[in-house]
């Protein structure tokens, strides 16, 4: 059995080297819609109390809690309604001792009552409870009753969401309320993706014998998107180490990150790992990950290099657990790592390479309420509708040659939807 080369590096050694040499981007000014998912780069203020005024929290009746401080059902108390306040409006009167106001929810409050009663408790006497009626109360309203205080949601001046906070949908509408239209944050980067390989055709071709289609550029592409990064897909390019060499020299005087696909073992038409060395600085070639071993990655130009392996399974691994976390952090995120958690496996699962094993897989509950994990029966590295029908890697240790059912093992979580049971 083959034993891992001394240039391999573990996972997290190639996730910390990466890491090493990104840095957030120049930060950049953007409507506040297009801040969603996107992380603050600055402090941000409200401009004013929010919200701005008192006001009903529901349709009833603005009083004095004192005027119906002794109202019972034997003892019931009737105030005059002397004026509406729709949302929107205002009453600048004064409500004077045995009188209320009749009020909407959202319409402010007027200066001068100190809670609302609902209309459902409320007896309207025979009449409609509009201006000129007489209105029945039965109880007494605690002070402040209904009512939503000035400045609740934010204060004039406060920070309402700090530099380095992710902005989440709510968090949108949490500043447009604080009158924040427009949002620092960091740029989201450039990522440039080379298909490497003689045999690959586009996908609107219809390969001939000996080419496949090019499937890993789109899903790198969705990939480097899902991570708020721009991708742009470049031509294929053969297996040949001058076009290569041109094209990711060019890619490195225009994009923030480039990653190519292919090429990258150690074949006799494998060419990225030369290309990067002669252009640049070639800083790691293996990992130790199954799938996913031929693993390159330096810097040309200033620009991070990455050149994924070919197989599917193998490019799409490296992109994930290597590649995102460092894109990621090139947007000012701090949590890089996708969630991990333990759940038990279904069945046995014996282990031959020594490398770490990342077993696409499923999560779901058992009937014991424990989270399950079986891995797919197909772990070839050369497919991606088993990753499409999985929702994790079940990782089965470096050096561990065995598991067995019902053991708990650590799963990451991928590309997760609302169907997982968590
Ligand atoms: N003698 C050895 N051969 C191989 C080893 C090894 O250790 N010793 N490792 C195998 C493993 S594991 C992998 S992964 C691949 C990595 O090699 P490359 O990065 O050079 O990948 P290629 O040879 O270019 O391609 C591998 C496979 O993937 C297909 N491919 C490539 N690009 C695409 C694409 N854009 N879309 C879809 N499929 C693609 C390609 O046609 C090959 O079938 O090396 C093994 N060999
Ligand atoms: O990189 Mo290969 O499995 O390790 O597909």
């Amino acid at each position: 059995m083959a034993e891992p080369s001394p240039s391999m590096i573990s996972l997290e050694e190639a996730q910390a080297l990466v890491r090493s040499h990104v840095s957030p981007l120049e930060t950049e000014i953007v409507p506040l819609l297009d801040a969603a998912g996107r992380v603050a780069a600055a402090d941000l203020m409200s401009d004013m109390d929010v919200s701005p005024f008192a006001h009903a929290a529901m349709d009833g009746f603005a009083l004095h809690v004192a005027d119906i401080a002794q109202a019972s059902p034997e003892s019931p108390v009737d105030l005059d309604v002397i004026a509406e306040v729709p949302a929107g409006g205002a009453f600048e009167g004064t409500i004077e001792p045995g009188q209320c106001v009749r009020i909407m929810t959202g319409a402010a409050l007027p200066s001068d009552a100190d809670a609302v009663v609902k209309y459902e408790i409320v007896d309207y006497l025979g009449s409609n409870g509009m201006p000129g009626s007489r209105v029945r109360f039965t109880a007494p309203a605690k002070p402040r009753a209904n009512i939503r205080e000035a400045g609740e949601e934010a204060k004039q001046g406060e920070v309402v969401v700090r530099a380095g906070e992710v902005i989440k949908s709510a968090g949108v509408g949490f500043l447009a309320g604080c009158g924040v239209t427009e949002v620092p944050t960091y740029r989201a980067p450039r990522v440039a993706i080379i298909s490497i390989g003689s045999e690959l055709v586009p996908p609107t071709e219809r390969p001939g014998i000996g080419h496949i289609r090019n499937s890993n550029g789109y899903a790198l592409a969705a990939c480097a998107r899902e991570a708020g990064a721009v991708p742009t897909m470049l031509p294929i390019v053969p297996d040949d180490l001058d076009e290569l060499t041109r094209m990711v020299k060019d890619a490195c005087s225009k994009f923030d990150f480039v990653v190519t696909s292919g090429g990258a073992s150690n074949g006799d038409f494998d060419f990225i790992k030369p290309v990067v060395e002669t252009l640049g600085e070639l800083y790691m070639t293996t990992v130790n990950m199954r799938p996913g071993k031929a693993q390159t990655f330096g810097v040309v130009d200033g620009t991070p290099v990455f050149g994924l392996p070919g197989n599917p399974a193998a490019a799409y691994m490296g992109f994930e657990l290597i590649i995102r976390p460092a894109l990621l952090a090139m947007q000012g995120y701090t949590q890089l790592e996708r969630p991990h958690i333990q759940a038990r496996l279904t069945a046995d699962k014996k282990k031959k390479d020594p490398r770490r094993l990342l077993m696409r897989a499923t999560i779901t509950r058992g009937e014991s309420g424990d989270l399950e994990v079986t891995p797919a029966a197909n772990q070839s590295s050369g497919l991606f509708g088993v990753i499409q029908r999985s929702n994790c890697v079940a990782v089965i240790p470096e050096g561990v040659t065995q598991v067995h059912a019902g053991d708990e093992i650590e799963c990451i979580l991928l590309d997760v939807d609302e169907g997982v049971v968590l």
